[in-house]
């Protein structure tokens, strides 16, 4: 019979080879001899299997071991004002939302600041023309206006313009300014004790232009004041001491009673607010931003509308006033952490947030785009920022440029980049509530993208256009 050829066969097999002929049961096994060897067998067994589990859970505590020594690397790129810091900030709050959370009084002075730019911008458009900033100086939005004056050059200001910013030369709002001035002082004087000390500190925080004076003796001011943060030192360590005395640490808690010091910023914010409020409030005022199109909403670093909370004595900043708070990167920032939350607890991250301006000056070449390139090889991904609002904004620091062209030819150079071959590359298309913002309002993609043509305006087809 075939069944049993093939077990002679096998029994055969199993006796040519010595060990397993000196585990096979004698021929002659009684069955007392025979359940022993089983009761023994089956205890072997037992203490195999243990020692298997062992070396199991030892194996997956080894692997947890070099899963948490493993390092996540991650670029994060695109044009000024994309998004990237803020990118990193919402990752912070998602995986270290403890030493996000330790930070946030960091953040004050930076909101103050913000609160003080935009104020500071209201009041420059209420300059007659021939005082009014450039334009193109800011973050503000690309108007077909803006356009015609790109080719025209500078216009001199007409009659017209100056009799209508006359109506801002009355006492009222002459008065409204004196009473607003201590606000643009602070600004002044950040900035003055950041940069005119000796010791690293001071370098942490820069303005990109001397602030202007309120009322420029000549001259059109410039609006190109912005904080920026590098590399070399603890910015969050530098401002601090601005704002809570008697301490470096920016783990300041609210047991410190900053309030209670007649010095901290917060007086000054408490003390100017109903003037602000005025201001902001102002329906002359309004109409005036909105002649211009000056839409401040839109814009970074926007706390006009949380006003009260801001400037109360003892104010904290959210988690939201942390992830709004504009502060402009240059150079090469690198952040590391170790998830504190997720299946990846305890892996280390490091996430390079880079300055996405383009370089101005040969001061700068340090900081220019190129700056990125030794990064790219050793990264395991790359996220880069596209706003998808940015069609009728211009760079800040070139305004020659249409944002939504930069980003189009910055991503082509990226995505072409032989270095970046083998890195996971991620699109991440945001700032799309300040798209819906923008159509709702009116502003017309056709208008700067003229191929659009007479495609409907509204967020779902602009959104998806592909062209
Ligand atoms: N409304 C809105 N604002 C956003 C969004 N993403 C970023 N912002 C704001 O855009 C401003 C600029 O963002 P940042 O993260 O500082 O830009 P960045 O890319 O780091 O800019 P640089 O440091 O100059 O290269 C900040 O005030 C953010 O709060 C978004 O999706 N919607
Ligand atoms: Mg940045």
């Amino acid at each position: 019979m075939p069944t049993a050829a093939v077990i002679t066969t096998s029994r055969t097999r199993r006796l040519s080879d010595p060990l397993s002929a000196a585990l096979e049961p004698p021929p002659d096994e009684t069955d007392a001899q025979r359940e022993a060897r089983l009761t023994s067998e089956r205890e072997a067994k037992k203490v195999s299997d243990s020692i298997d589990e062992q070396l199991r859970q030892e194996k997956e505590v080894l692997k947890a071991k070099a899963r948490a020594r493993q390092e996540i690397k991650v670029l994060l790129l695109g044009q000024s004002e994309s998004g990237k810091s803020t990118t990193l900030k919402q990752f912070q709050l998602a995986y270290t939302p403890n030493s996000f959370r330790q930070e946030r009084l960091a953040w004050r002075p930076v909101v103050y600041l913000n609160l003080v730019r935009s104020v500071r911008r209201v009041l420059d458009a209420l300059l007659p023309q021939e005082l009014q900033p450039n334009p193109l100086d800011d973050d503000e939005p690309m108007t077909p206006q803006h356009r015609d004056s790109i080719s025209e050059g500078n216009r001199p200001p007409t009659a017209a313009s100056i009799t209508t910013n006359s109506a801002f030369a009355t006492p009222k709002y002459t008065e409204l300014k004196a009473q607003l001035q201590p606000l643009l002082d602070l600004e002044q004087d950040l900035v003055r004790r950041l940069s005119g000390g000796s010791t690293e500190d001071d370098e942490a925080i820069q303005l990109a232009s001397p602030p202007p004076s309120f009322s420029p003796p000549s001259g059109r001011p410039s609006t190109k004041t912005e904080v920026v943060v590098n590399n070399r030192v603890n910015w969050k360590k530098a401002l601090n001491r601005f704002t809570a005395k008697n301490s470096n640490d920016p783990a300041v808690t609210e047991a410190d009673g900053w309030w209670n010091d007649p010095s901290d910023l917060c007086h000054i914010m408490d003390r100017t607010r109903p003037y602000i409020e005025r201001l902001w409030n102002d329906p002359t005022v309004k109409s005036e931003l909105a002649r211009k199109r000056l839409r401040l909403e839109e814009s970074s670093g926007f706390y006009l509308d949380s006003l009260s909370r801001i400037t109360d004595l003892r104010y904290v900043p959210s988690d939201d006033d942390v992830l709004k708070a504009r502060l402009k990167t240059v150079g090469v920032i690198e952040h590391c952490f170790s998830l504190e939350t997720g299946k990846q607890k305890g892996v280390d991250w490091k996430i390079y947030d880079v300055g996405g301006a383009r370089s101005q000056s040969k001061a700068e070449e340090c900081y220019k785009r190129q700056a990125w390139v030794p990064y790219f090889q050793d990264m395991n991904a790359l996220i880069f920022l596209a706003p998808i609002s940015a069609f009728d904004q211009v760079l800040a620091e070139d305004p020659r440029v249409n944002r939504l062209e930069d980003s189009l030819l910055l991503w082509r150079s990226i995505v072409s980049n032989k270095l970046l071959s083998q890195v996971n590359i991620i699109l991440f298309l945001n700032k799309c509530d300040l798209l819906q913002a923008k159509l709702t309002g009116g502003v017309r993609l056709s208008h700067y993208m003229t191929s659009y043509g007479d495609r409907p305006n509204d967020y779902e087809s602009v959104a998806k256009c592909k062209e």
